[in-house]
């Protein structure tokens, strides 16, 4: 491999921060002779702080700005969170790499230490995720869900300065920054199913650039794609458009590839949740057929209403 530059496009914030370093270590290990660089884009969600993101809509919130970039040519590559990945990917862009993943799961801090079944009853849980708020009702409907938004240390903040009793959060953020020691509870994902993609890293490239394919080639991992790119075809065959409670977490041991997906009511009432096992090699087919069985138990209506809600 020449030298040469290689310019990864990030947002700003601490955990984006965080991850692109990453990469770019990763990268810099692999290939010396490579000087890397980082540009910092300012994306419509780091905008707007202050409304849930369910209201806000629109997909690909904290991506579409960095993706023009990349179409551009004014990076050569992006760094993203999987989770903030909408399900199609512009065309002339394609995910170059998938690193190993992080912890999947959520976790919970509370101000107590109590875990989740131990808060008091009507405690009030900071989250504007559709998906924890719902799945939080599903096990603790007597809960008071705050919206809380911002980035990590925000959040975390916010758990004492808007008096809540616990905020629920994404493992991999709060152990990549370093504030492990703050996790009250990991939450088991027979609570709280993870959202699709959660905990991975999505190196985003352009199609025809086999200087950088080659770059980032060495940074994937085979059996995290796989896991991935299931739950993401899972979540690609559901999504209807605007923010739902839809989780889906895969994982492969020696059975093969299991997927297992949830869509739920808001208010947690109705929970439809099934798992499909299948050769890791076709993790895809799996999630679009754990899609599918979903949708036969009535995943469709669920969906519809949340859309029509949403519409109003
Ligand atoms: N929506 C913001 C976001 N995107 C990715 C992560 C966490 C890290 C990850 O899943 O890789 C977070 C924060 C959170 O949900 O707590």
């Amino acid at each position: 491999m020449a030298g040469g530059t290689v310019t990864i496009g990030t947002r700003g914030s601490q955990l984006a921060l965080w991850q692109a370093n990453w990469v770019k270590n990763a990268i810099s290990g692999h290939h010396p002779e490579i000087t890397v660089e980082l540009a910092i884009i300012k994306t419509r969600g780091d905008k707007i702080l202050d409304v849930p993101l369910a209201k806000v809509g629109g997909k690909g919130l904290f991506v579409k700005e960095i993706e023009e970039a990349l179409l551009d040519g004014r990076i050569d590559l992006a760094v993203h969170s999987m989770k903030d990945m909408p399900a199609d990917i512009p065309h002339g862009l394609c995910i170059g790499a998938i690193p190993e993943r992080e912890e999947p799961r959520d976790v919970l801090i509370t101000r107590s230490g109590r875990p989740l079944d131990q808060l008091k009853k009507g405690s009030r849980v900071g989250t504007s995720s559709l998906r924890r708020s719902a799945q939080l009702l599903h096990a603790r409907p007597d809960l008071t869900i705050v919206p809380l938004r911002g980035n990590l240390d925000t959040r975390l903040k916010k758990l004492a300065s808007e008096s809540l009793d616990a905020i629920v959060l994404a493992a991999a953020g709060i152990r990549r920054l370093g504030l492990a020691d703050r996790i009250t509870q990991t939450l088991d994902e027979s609570i709280m199913l993870p959202a699709v993609g959660q905990g991975a890293l999505c190196i985003e490239t352009r199609e025809k650039d086999p200087r950088i394919a080659s770059v980032v080639a060495a940074l994937d991992d085979l059996p995290t794609r796989r896991v991935v790119m299931g739950e993401r075809a899972f979540l690609n065959r559901l999504e209807g458009g605007c923010q739902v409670p839809i989780a889906g977490h895969g994982h492969i041991d020696e059975k093969g590839y299991t997927l297992t997906g949830l869509v739920c009511d808001v208010d947690g009432s109705h929970q439809i949740k099934q798992a499909l096992t299948g050769p890791e090699a076709g993790s895809e087919k799996v999630g679009l057929e754990l899609a599918e069985a979903l949708l036969a138990e009535g995943a469709g209506e669920i969906l519809e209403r949340l859309n029509a809600d949403a519409k109003q």
